[in-house]
């Protein structure tokens, strides 16, 4: 089993990649989408979104990340890959997911799930252009606002060359609302001979091993579920080994309410180095918010920060809050 970090735009980035990574229990993380529409575009936007690649593609912790493209001009993509491949990324992934409208309107992200010909294009011009070496993936829904053509995509995909899918369990118009049909990732898993992760809707370890009996897959990609629960990766592989009679994983960790509060002090210095003043409280805010799913005590959190917005307050009340938290664990 293999459990990748969904690429998540304005929320899982190189910030939160190198916090849950250091908690562990991942495989693979891929980069938010770097979106390409026409020119070539400079090493440094690269390097922005995921400056991992100045340290061999990897987080801190020394987790791989994969770089990923968004666009349907096959050209452009390809050209672009060409400038992304020289700076090393541990492979490029291409996003036909992507639901948002000014993406969308430009024929990008999931609009192209409506015409697998020009997933065709972009997929082997891509994959023409860069290293044999270096993997091309990619990512797509079940469809734009059905799954008529969820076949023909994915067969599409491989036949241009890539060599591994994620598919997330919903279709452009079923948005991000519940469920996800994993039984419908099945039905790819078994069209496709390339290697399938399924993915969307794994909050629990519960949910994580019904997916791999719906979906059939055993490897999974984790978003909304591992942010809300950083310590999930590592009980989905203790749920796994107890249920196929493995040994628990190497480095496995327990991870509860008191051993995230150091997490949350690096998540907050590395948004107050790395990030805009105006973006730092709100970035705090909005991992409480998802936290608030797995953890009472993130609840209580929250509800403090919620009207906070000194970045010197917050420091105070968060070295505070891990003070208490190490008496009260002590206690
Ligand atoms: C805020 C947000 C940003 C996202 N950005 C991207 C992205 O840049 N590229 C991508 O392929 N998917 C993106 N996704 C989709 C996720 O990778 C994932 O497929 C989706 O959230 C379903 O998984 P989950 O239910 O486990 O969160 C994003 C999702 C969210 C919620």
């Amino acid at each position: 089993m293999r459990l990748l970090l969904a690429p998540m735009e304005g929320l899982l980035d190189f910030v939160l990649r190198d916090v849950l990574t250091s908690i562990g229990g991942a495989d693979r993380c891929v980069s938010e989408f770097i979106r390409i529409t026409g020119s070539l575009l400079p090493d440094k936007v690269y390097l922005r979104t995921m400056p991992e690649l100045h340290n061999g593609s990897c987080t801190a912790a020394g987790t791989p990340v994969r770089a990923q493209l968004l666009g349907s001009d096959a050209a452009s993509m390809a050209a672009n890959a060409v400038q992304l491949a020289a700076l090393a990324p541990e492979g490029i992934d291409l996003n036909f997911g992507c639901p948002a409208k000014v993406v969308n309107r430009h024929g990008g992200g999931a609009a192209l799930l409506q015409d697998p010909a020009a997933i065709h294009a972009v997929v082997s011009a891509v994959r023409a252009a860069v290293p044999a070496a270096m993997p091309v993936s990619a990512k797509m829904r079940l469809g734009f606002s059905d799954r008529a053509l969820m076949l023909d995509c994915a067969l599409a995909m491989q036949e241009a060359g890539a060599c591994e899918l994620v598919v997330h369990g919903r279709t452009k118009l079923d948005g991000y609302r519940p469920p996800a049909y994993w039984d419908q990732i099945a039905r790819i898993r078994e069209a496709v001979r390339i290697p399938v992760v399924a993915n969307g809707e794994i909050w629990t370890v519960e949910d994580a091993l019904r997916c791999q009996a719906e979906s059939g897959c055993q490897d999974l990609m984790l978003g909304r579920g591992i942010v809300a629960d950083p310590g999930l990766a590592w009980r989905i592989r203790k749920a796994v080994a107890e249920r196929d009679g493995l040994p628990l994983p190497t480095g496995m960790r327990d991870v509860q309410w008191p051993d995230l509060l150091p997490a949350l002090l690096r998540f907050w210095h590395l948004v107050c180095e790395d990030l805009e003043p105006r973006q730092r409280a709100g970035r705090l805010k909005q991992w409480l918010n998802l936290m608030r799913r797995a953890f009472p005590e993130a609840e209580k959190a929250y509800q403090h920060v919620r009207v906070m917005t000194d970045q010197a307050a917050i420091t105070v009340w968060l070295d505070d809050l891990q003070q208490q938290t190490l008496l009260q664990t002590a206690a």
